[in-house]
């Protein structure tokens, strides 16, 4: 009897397979680092009918596919423990093509973000969505869990940049979605159900981006701030005087982690809160305009120092301060939540929620920051050094419950921009009806009847 591996080795001779251990373990995981990596094997298909025959063969076989792009993902969304086949993209990592008159950039699904910001600037355009693991992270799993990042506040998820789509279904069916029209008005818009389905409807095997202009040259500021009151107040009236591009927050304890992992202070004394935050620049007139808006938020005490970039070097110098707290706080194993909030609600969010958690986990250091305006918060506990695994995951599950009913009273969402793939699964339910989730596992069974893709993750196959 043959194994059903080497019966997909029969019959896609060309395909390429790997099953060393290191490279099951590599590929078997993403940055979430909490389940042991248990694939049955690695394929790189190289072509679209690849990727089609492979799921054909999983349907017969019975063999579940786990999609995998870059894995920088942190909800459990790309991993494989079970003996699935990892279907990598890694291969499928090419620009097809630019076309000018629609501004559009098509592309593979295995191509790095930052390769699409290359190809887009060639073009003397921009792709907009943007996130710190922009090195690493495939723009196939940015469409499947509909990414969001810094420049959301100006340019939306990566849901608004998204012309076309070519999707392998669960079946093996090539859809094609929206072909890149502007305006199609023809019934259901399934390359938005597609996007954020985090792999369990389709395999996006092509892309077509939209691309825009550059945005004009811009200022970055920090900000430090007295109390959380202070954010919304500054929020708003840098938004009512100014064209934001970014509004990014983190508290003195993210400092101190950025910091200690090599970024330079910029401002002095102890602050509790402090603001990234970048907006158009055009001339004189405009920075002028901001340097007011800051005195004016000075005066009201709502700010209470602030440094105005002078070259890039030094708005890079503020970004990192930002960008890099997700690195400087790897070392600690951190259990991340990733929350949505209506923008307005997040300071009566902010005053309930780490005063609860420091209450009930006085050992957990927790550390806050994110895209403030969006409403989108990450909060990361630190693991303590002295504090078992199993304890410390048990602790942060009991203090995710708490998070998530406390979200639901001031009507947030458990997963922002993170997805919800395993680790937010088990409080899916806090987040949407159970009308919605009976809904969305119909959906699953239409697009993939078997059950292969990813399944596990976002909800359990009824
Ligand atoms: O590591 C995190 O919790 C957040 C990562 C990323 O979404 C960010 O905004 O820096
Ligand atoms: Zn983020």
């Amino acid at each position: 009897m043959t194994t059903p591996l080497t019966d997909l080795a029969r019959r896609l001779p060309g395909l390429r397979l790997l099953t060393d251990a290191g490279d099951l373990e590599h590929y078997g995981r993403d940055w979430t680092r909490r389940w042991t990596p248990a694939p049955l094997a690695i394929a790189l298909p190289a072509t679209i009918e690849e990727v089609q025959d492979i799921m054909r063969w999983a349907n017969e076989r019975h063999v579940a596919i786990v999609p995998s792009g870059g894995r920088t993902g942190l909800s459990g969304g790309a991993v494989a423990a079970n003996g699935e086949l990892v279907l990598s993209l890694a291969r499928m990592n090419r620009v097809l093509g630019f076309d000018a008159v629609d501004r559009t950039l098509t592309v593979q699904p295995g191509i790095a973000l930052e390769a699409v910001h290359t190809a887009a600037r060639e073009h003397g355009l921009i792709y907009p969505v943007d996130f710190a693991s922009r090195g690493s992270c495939s723009i196939g799993g940015n469409i499947a869990t509909n990414a969001g990042g810094i420049r959301v506040i100006r340019y939306g998820n990566t849901r608004e940049w998204i012309a076309g789509l070519k999707v392998v279904a669960g079946n093996g069916e090539l859809l094609e979605l929206n072909r890149g029209l502007v305006k199609n008005s023809s019934g259901y818009d399934f390359r938005h159900l597609l996007i954020g389905s985090e792999g369990t409807l389709g395999i996006v095997v092509e892309a077509t981006l939209k691309l825009t202009n550059p945005p004009p040259s811009s200022q970055v500021m920090l900000l430090a701030l007295p109390d959380l009151d202070a954010l919304t107040q500054v929020f708003a009236a840098f938004r009512a005087k100014l064209s934001l591009q970014a509004f990014e927050f983190f508290t003195d304890v993210a400092l101190k982690h950025v910091l200690a992992n090599g970024a330079q202070r910029a401002i002095d004394g102890e602050h509790p809160y402090y603001v990234v935050t970048e907006f158009d620049a055009v001339d004189e007139a405009s920075q002028e305009r901001a340097l007011e808006v800051f005195g004016h938020c000075v005066e009201k005490g709502w700010v209470s120092d602030g440094v105005v970039a002078q070259s890039e070097a030094q708005a890079a110098a503020l970004w990192r301060l930002r960008e890099g707290i997700t690195e400087s706080l790897v070392p600690y194993k951190p259990y991340k939540n990733d929350v949505s909030l209506r923008i307005g609600e997040v300071p009566a969010f902010l005053r309930v929620m780490p005063a609860r958690l420091a209450q009930e986990y006085p050992q957990l250091e927790v550390v806050w920051y994110g895209h403030i305006g969006d409403g989108n918060l990450h909060i990361n506990v630190l693991k303590p050094a002295d504090m078992a695994d199993a304890d410390f995951i048990a602790q942060c599950e009991r203090a995710t419950k708490l998070l998530a009913a406390t979200l639901k009273e001031h009507g947030g969402s458990i997963s922002a921009e993170h997805g919800i793939g395993l680790v937010k699964r088990p409080y899916l339910e806090s987040t949407r009806s159970v009308a919605e989730i009976a809904l969305m596992r119909g959906v699953r069974k239409v697009f993939d009847p078997n059950g292969i893709l990813n399944p596990g993750k976002v909800f359990v196959d009824a």
